[in-house]
């Protein structure tokens, strides 16, 4: 049983607040956001800026990054350094023994990560997500709700696979490259860009 500060206090944040409450495990002391000018009290934990975080370091804290936004997460992750950061699996999900959830990381209800697949730190398998066998994914990463990762997808740092799509085998997606709503994809994508449709096509760039 860890104490844990949460970082961020949007939407995102409240989902990941309520499976760590299920998980069970670990507890939450406070939540840090810039949108809290000065620290105050709310029942059992505490509301504070962001800005303020060094003060809360110690050794005996975990730390969790609820921003929905991945390149906030893993700016985030990169300003607070050296610190420890909890694996929130909720008690829903399947996750397989031959998997690996690395630290920072979500399982949200009902999602299924199958063996010898990879969860980087900082990623999210939000709502019903199926993240198929030997799937490695890199930090800060997303797939959204209801999204399907196939077996052998290899997906690059701060990837957002969009809700409901679905990526073929053993593909390659580019960092930072981001998937539709609804899509189907089927080749490789290239880092920073942005693909939507059945089958999934770049979006032309203005
Ligand atoms: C718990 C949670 O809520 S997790 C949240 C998960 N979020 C998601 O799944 C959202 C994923 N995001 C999307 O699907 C977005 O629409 C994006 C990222 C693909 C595109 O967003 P933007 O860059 O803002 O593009 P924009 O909305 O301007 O659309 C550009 C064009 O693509 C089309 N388009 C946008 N999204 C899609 C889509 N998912 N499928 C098909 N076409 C699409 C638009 O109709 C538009 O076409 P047009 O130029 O012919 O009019």
């Amino acid at each position: 049983m860890a104490d844990v500060i949460i970082v961020g206090d949007g939407g995102h944040s409240k989902v990941v607040r309520e499976c760590l409450e299920q998980q069970g495990v670990d507890t939450i002391i406070g939540v840090l956001d810039n949108k809290y000018t000065s620290y105050e009290k709310l029942g059992a934990q505490f509301r504070a800026p962001f800005d303020d975080f060094e003060q809360y370091k110690k050794d005996t804290v975990l730390w969790f990054i609820a921003i929905g936004d991945n390149r906030a997460r893993a700016g985030v992750a990169a300003k607070l350094g050296d610190v420890a950061y909890a694996t929130i699996i909720h008690p829903t999900a399947i996750v397989s023994k031959a998997a690996t959830i690395e630290p920072g990381s979500v399982i949200m209800p009902l999602a299924v990560v199958q063996p010898d697949s990879v969860i980087g730190a900082h990623t999210i398998i939000n709502t019903g997500a199926i993240v198929e066998h030997d799937v490695i994914i890199s930090e800060a990463a997303h797939v959204s709700p209801r999204a399907t990762v196939t077996g052998g997808v290899k997906i690059g740092a701060g990837v957002h696979v969009g809700a409901s799509a679905v990526v073929n085998p053993g593909l390659d997606l580019g960092a930072y490259s981001v998937i539709g709503a609804g899509a189907v994809v089927v080749g490789d994508t290239e880092a920073g860009m942005t693909y939507v449709g059945v089958p999934a096509r770049k979006l032309d760039i203005v």
